[in-house]
């Protein structure tokens, strides 16, 4: 034990071995003594102590940091001790009249408060000088104890479980007042080791010297089981290491005449206590050895029975069975009804190791359930959280419509498929909780899964009354096991998740419909993306649509709007239901509208929707919803608002204006420069509004984003408006709206009453207004596409707001960058997460002073802070040698901090290199 030897064995390191190391003890079984002394609390009030068998010191070190400073501390031990402050140490064995006489030397008149012994023989270093068993050494160190010890003192001794421990206890409380046999946490449970708390040293004056004779001590005991052998069967239940060591037992090497084997009642008895068997016998030669059963195998096995397994011991069970049947020896069993239990041993041995077989495989697939179970539910919340941070949608983990099998939760097919359809149309609702359960247990989707069989299913009428029911249930389920709670609260989760998921989409549904309809109404929403000036030759269909908007134009297509209710007027339950017709049609349960039932729903209301549309938005989840149209009034209310201000101010600010006239008429910018700026940034807005369109649609709207082709804008340029343009110039005006300084200022204008209505429509008729551009030729229709171009007015409070605008845009991160900031956020998380837990470990621990806790808190901080300031890696300089470097020796000029040669040959050598080892791993890969 002097040196401290490679722990490598499973579970050596564990915990006390990770905190010795922290804390700076030299053994984890410094913990023993810190937790025995927790516990009796000798240490603080002692003054002298002796430590026998101390190496390397770990015992010292708690004892010198518990103990009154000034104490006198004094260690023994075979092997030395590297120095401790304020300890003397010197190298004895404790069993030794020199060791005797050096401690009470060291001591002088001193006596001892505690006697500590942790002794172990074998173990340390100088196991060739040791020559006691552990309970020989444990008198030794009483004996030791009963002469340095104070009146009152207490002596701790480590003993193991054996033959001796009664006797050794019964021998302690002779001379101590108080004995108790106790196991720190830190003693492995593996270990036989007991540690005996001896308090109140009685002193006495004359102590028999009986009591101290190990002869005499160890002489009266007799369990009667020193010869008990080995169940080879159940070696972990063998008593050998309850006995603690024993005395050279298993040195004796037992060779036995198999015949004896095969004769002797007890088989097991006599495998586990010989070593070999030997065909000596005239039987075995002539009978056994003859034998067909006799393989090379069990001779084989005979030979070294120590070193043989399970497997081996069966065989030689099962071959000496056989022998035994073949020479009459037993009888074949007669076969027996089922119930009775068969008498003979070996059967039944044979059995149980069968059984205990197929129980530790039942044991093993169970627990591999359960880490998938586990390694399953660990999956979904981490897809939760990913859910809950934005960074996944609930479609991306399949929750969108399906459930988590790819099933739809509602789905019907799932009755049909499982036989249970007649008996839905019963209508009988009732649940069977013990079934429920059951599919609990299987951590399945509670309606969807798989397991669902014909019998649950039978019960239910409709898989909503069956949700809501089993919701009921779930409720007032008390009896369910933890990890049924774990996966219930999880499945209650997800259900919430995705119905909170499905509100939002119908709640944008709804939205995107407004703005369909609106649209539709031919509400004007500003200037087309090119922002130039087709306002003015395309002034009809503009001011068609002004006006449209402006008198409430019932000309929109109603036949649109309603077909499109009919298409996504109902995203929900009855959208779905329709696929589901069309995708199940076999399904006696899926029934689809009949005629008279679509035409009654397609049918428009006073609204202006359709029956079924307005059946959908009267649920219950659009109330309270406002619309974009209510928005929008509510906007326009305040803008009318704003506008009446501004007439206010206006009025005020008269003189003002006046004077600006002139320039308000115009393009107010102060200069070519800014316009050149504005113009560049309106570019770059455009750029940014169709990337925002493109790469944000699904997080916004799902509008999709069409390019201005050609043909789009010479349409619009000088054709009359078809119903088909109209509409598509319609989009092109809602998708970019008053992104153009243009829109902007006309719209400011329009609100502000600078511009009337007609003002602009007669700004749409110029010369150019009615101009036909048939017969024209392609140069010039193309060269009037680039240059004529009305220069529309444009303010800088408009400038101002589209600049605002983009600045807002600008600042907004794209989707990717959006998603790798809350991974990261996540990631973040997780690591205090682990802090915390690791902090909170350390504070929980019993066995360390407040002091050290903040220390190792203080260190793990240090440590995580550590990893995220890591010093970036130190550059180094790539230097070509060419020219004035070329075979220049030492630093080249010039150069500072780290530096590597290089030149076009090592590239070339290097590049070939790689293309040598890549060929060549291409063949080998062939071959
Ligand atoms: C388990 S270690 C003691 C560890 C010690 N308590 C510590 O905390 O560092 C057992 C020690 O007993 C010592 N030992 C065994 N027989 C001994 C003997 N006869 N005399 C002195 N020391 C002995 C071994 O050398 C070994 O170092």
């Amino acid at each position: 034990m002097g040196k401290i030897q490679k722990k490598t064995g499973k579970g050596r390191l564990d915990k006390y071995y990770h905190m010795a190391k922290e804390q700076g003890y030299r053994a984890r079984s410094a913990f023993k003594l810190v937790q025995l002394n927790k516990k009796y609390n000798f240490l603080e009030r002692s003054k002298v102590l002796i430590d026998l068998c101390a190496a390397p010191g770990g015992w010292l070190q708690v004892a010198s940091k518990m103990m009154p400073v000034s104490s006198l501390i004094v260690g023994v031990d075979l092997a030395p001790i590297k120095p401790l402050p304020n300890v003397i140490t010197f190298v004895e064995d404790i069993t030794t009249e020199k060791c005797r006489a050096t401690l009470r030397s060291t001591l002088k008149t001193w006596k001892a408060d505690v006697v500590l012994h942790d002794g172990a023989p074998n173990v340390g270093a100088a196991w060739a000088q040791d020559a006691f068993t552990q309970s020989e050494l444990v008198l030794q160190s009483f004996k030791l104890a009963t002469e340095f010890l104070n009146k009152g003192g207490t002596f701790v001794t480590k003993v193991f479980r054996s033959k001796d421990y009664n006797n050794l206890m019964w021998i302690f409380q002779q001379l101590f007042k108080k004995v108790e046999a106790t196991k720190p946490p830190s003693s492995r449970n593996v270990s036989a080791e007991i540690f005996v708390v001896c308090r109140d040293f009685l002193a006495p004056k004359k102590i028999d010297p009986k009591f101290l004779d190990p002869k005499h001590v160890f002489s009266e005991i007799d369990t009667g089981m020193a010869s008990q052998p080995m169940d080879v069967f159940h070696p972990e239940k063998h008593k050998r290491q309850r006995e603690g060591y024993e005395d050279g037992n298993y040195t004796l090497h037992k060779t036995l005449d198999v015949w004896e084997f095969i004769n002797n009642p007890e088989p097991i008895t006599v495998l586990g206590s010989v070593n070999k068997f030997a065909f000596q016998s005239d039987e075995a030669k002539n009978v056994l050895l003859k034998s067909a059963e006799t393989t090379d195998e069990i001779k084989e096995c005979c030979e070294d029975l120590k070193v043989l397994g399970k497997k081996d011991f069966k065989n030689l069970l099962k071959w000496r069975t056989n022998i035994r049947l073949a020479i009459g020896l037993d009888k074949k069993p007669e076969p027996k009804p089922a119930a009775e239990e068969t008498v003979e041993v070996t059967a039944l041995d044979d059995i149980e190791a069968v059984e205990e077989h197929a129980t530790a495989a039942a044991a093993e697939e169970s627990r591999q359930d359960r880490v998938r179970r586990r390694q399953k539910n660990e999956r979904v919340q981490k897809n939760v959280q990913r859910m809950q941070l934005g960074m996944i949608i609930p479609t991306d983990i399949g929750l969108e419509q399906d459930g988590p099998d790819g099933q739809s939760l509602f789905s019907l097919t799932n009755i049909q498929k499982a036989g249970g359809l007649k008996v839905v149309r019963k209508g009988d609702t009732d649940i069977d909780p013990e079934e429920f359960n059951a599919e609990m247990d299987m951590g399945e989707d509670i309606v969807t899964g798989e397991h669902q069989d014909a019998k649950a299913i039978s019960k239910n009428k409709s898989k909503s009354m069956v949700k809501e029911d089993i919701d009921a249930q779930y409720v007032d389920d008390t009896v369910m096991d933890s990890d049924q709670d774990g996966d219930v609260e999880l499945m209650e989760d997800l259900d919430e998740m995705y119905e909170q998921y499905k509100e939002r989409q119908l709640e944008r549904d709804a939205k995107l419909r407004a703005k369909a309809k609106r649209e539709d109404k031919g509400e004007w929403k500003g200037f087309k993306r090119n922002g130039s000036g087709e306002e003015d030759s395309d002034s009809d269909s503009d001011s068609n649509n002004i006006n449209g908007a402006q008198q409430n134009d019932d000309t929109s297509d109603s036949d649109s709007d309603s077909g499109a209710d009919d298409e996504d007027g109902l995203p929900g339950a009855y959208g779905n239901n329709k696929k589901m017709i069309k995708k199940s049609s076999k399904n006696p349960l899926l029934v689809g509208l009949d005629d008279a039932e679509q035409a009654e729903l397609r049918k428009k209301t006073e609204s202006g929707l359709t029956k079924g549309a307005t059946m959908f938005f009267d649920q219950d989840m659009f109330k309270g919803l406002v619309g974009e149209d209510e928005e929008d009034d509510e906007e326009d209310d305040e803008a009318d608002d704003e506008s009446n201000d501004d007439e206010e101010d206006d009025e005020e600010d008269d003189d003002d204006d006046e004077e600006d006239a002139e320039e308000q008429e115009d393009v107010e910018m102060d200069s070519d420069e800014e316009i050149r700026q504005f113009r560049k940034d309106r570019k770059s807005l455009k750029r940014k509004a169709t990337e925002a369109a493109e790469g944000d649609g699904d997080e916004e709207d799902d509008i999709e984003m069409v390019p201005l082709g050609k043909e789009f804008e010479d349409d619009e340029m000088w054709d009359g408006e078809s119903d088909e343009e109209d509409s598509r110039k319609r989009k092109q005006i809602s998708e970019y709206s008053l992104i153009t300084a243009e829109a902007m200022t006309l719209a400011q204008s329009l609100v502000n009453k600078k511009m009337t209505k007609t003002d602009l429509i007669d700004q749409g008729f110029t010369k150019q207004a009615f101009n036909e551009k048939d017969g024209l030729p392609a140069w010039f229709l193309e060269d009037e596409e680039h240059h004529n171009v009305p220069n529309l007015p444009i303010t800088k409070e408009a400038v101002q707001v589209i600049r605002d605008r983009m600045k807002a845009l600008d600042a907004r991160p794209i989707k990717k960058i959006a998603e790798a900031k809350a991974r990261k956020k996540y990631r973040t998380a997780q690591k205090l997460i682990k802090l915390q837990k690791k902090a909170d470990a350390i504070n929980d621990t019993d066995d360390i002073s407040e002091k050290e806790k903040s220390i190792g808190i203080a260190k793990l901080l240090a440590k995580a802070a550590g990893a995220k300031n890591k010093k970036p890696k130190k550059e180094v300089k790539l230097v070509v040698a060419k020219g004035q470097n070329k075979g220049a020796k030492g630093r080249p000029k010039g150069v500072k901090g780290r530096y590597k040669m290089v030149d076009s040959r090592m590239k070339k050598e290097m590049r070939a290199t790689k293309r040598i080892t890549k060929k060549a791993k291409g063949s080998n890969r062939r071959k």
